[in-house]
């Protein structure tokens, strides 16, 4: 049976949508520009296994299969292409990449999310230092109020904090892989359940209050103290003090919490995570993260690298759209071209009649509730 209808979860984007979508790029590409970032672009299609480390029940791709027998999928995800490449073309690094362009996650049939996602974001690859994570907090939150963002909450977290904490507790390894999975699914009743045979556990008190250490910065940082000290622990929560303290201070609009429970939304994240949401979004407005090991999927030596990602279609869908300007046509005469083409620059909301009568014209004007000039009586 044929079917000429779209495929679930995608759309048709046109007029004033399409408009504002292709504004809300310009302002963050324009952003990352003027900040020294170099433009990269990825196809849409990939081998497969470039996007071995993502979590397939999170990022299932459309898979092909091509000429060759080899599977390829519509990329899920942008951060990974520019890990291929940077180790394909053993271009030198630090270096800096912005890049815009659509992502294609399959979701569960009637999720009512789309399968086609637009992402704007960035990549910051050869920098160890702290100042990598801020330069990408400081670009997102500047692109942010750019954008008229007004109520941004910057969300911190750690890939690492979760597996350290977990390391430091006497239990074993499938104790502790249903213990963070019941954790991350905010599952309580199996949570306190594996808990029982902790109860005597110098950090029993943290535990049992593990699934609730997010939100307010200073208050889950409070919190905190009940933990045994973890000497690994130490240098991440300087570096998440340290970051919350500077993005205050910069952005004093932008509320900064704290989640340290958190599934880090990217298996290959290695270190900080940040994910800012505002009041209206539907999603989130950009996620990202360190990812010091992504490269060795690629190539064997390992590069330090952070980077985030706009949804773009979450932005749009909390714009008010400009309501639709009143159109003007101008008619003329076929040797009235430069004529013609000279009014409709300097009229704003115009373009050219290119109907053969002026009686057609005047059908289309009404038609499309339009002004109408008319050059050919001039
Ligand atoms: N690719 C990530 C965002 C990101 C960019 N760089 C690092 N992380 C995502 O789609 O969630």
């Amino acid at each position: 049976m044929s079917n000429k209808t779209l495929p679930t979860g995608t759309r048709d984007e046109f007029g004033t949508i399409a408009m504002v979508k292709d504004q809300v790029i310009q302002t963050i590409q324009q952003n990352f520009k003027h900040r020294g970032f170099k433009k990269i672009i990825t196809p849409l299609l990939e081998y497969r296994d470039v996007f071995q480390s993502l979590a397939p029940q999170a990022y299932q791709p459309y898979q092909f299969i091509d000429e060759h027998g080899d599977t390829l999928v519509l990329r899920p995800d942008m951060t990974l292409p520019v890990a291929r490449m940077m180790s394909a073309t053993g271009i030198d690094t630090p270096i800096k990449w912005y890049y815009s362009g659509d992502v294609f996650r399959v979701k569960k049939r009637m999720s009512g999310s789309y399968n086609q996602i637009t992402q704007a974001g960035m990549e910051i690859i050869g920098y160890r230092s702290l100042k990598a994570e801020w330069e990408c907090l400081v670009a997102a939150s500047e692109i942010s109020q750019k954008l008229g963002i007004a109520d941004m909450t910057l969300e911190l977290s750690h890939a690492k904090f979760v597996p350290n904490v977990l390391a430091a507790l006497p239990i074993s390894e499938p104790m502790a892989d249903n213990l963070v999975q019941a954790l991350y699914d905010k599952d309580l009743t199996q949570y306190q359940t594996l808990l029982e045979p902790l109860a005597n556990d110098p950090f029993y008190p943290f535990l049992k209050d593990w699934p609730w250490l997010f939100g307010d910065f200073d208050a889950v940082l409070d919190q905190l103290t009940q933990l045994p000290k973890i000497a690994t622990l130490e240098s991440i929560i300087a570096d998440l003090r340290a970051t919350k303290a500077f993005i205050s201070q910069r952005f004093p609009n932008v509320t900064v919490t704290l989640d340290l429970c958190v599934q880090p939304p990217q298996t290959y994240y290695t270190g900080m995570v940040f994910h800012a949401y505002s009041q209206d979004a539907t999603s989130y407005l950009f996620s990202g993260g360190r990812y010091d090991k992504l490269l060795t999927n690629f190539q064997q030596t390992a590069q330090p690298a952070v980077g985030l990602a706009f949804d773009i279609d979450a932005i749009v869908a909390q714009r008010h759209l400009p309501k639709a300007p009143q159109e003007t046509l101008i008619y003329f005469e076929a040797d009235q071209w430069a004529h013609a083409e000279a009014l409709q620059a300097r009229t704003p909301n115009s373009n050219l009649c290119l109907a053969d009568s002026f009686k057609q014209a005047q059908q289309i004007a009404q038609q499309q509730n339009a002004q109408l000039i008319n050059l050919a009586e001039r």
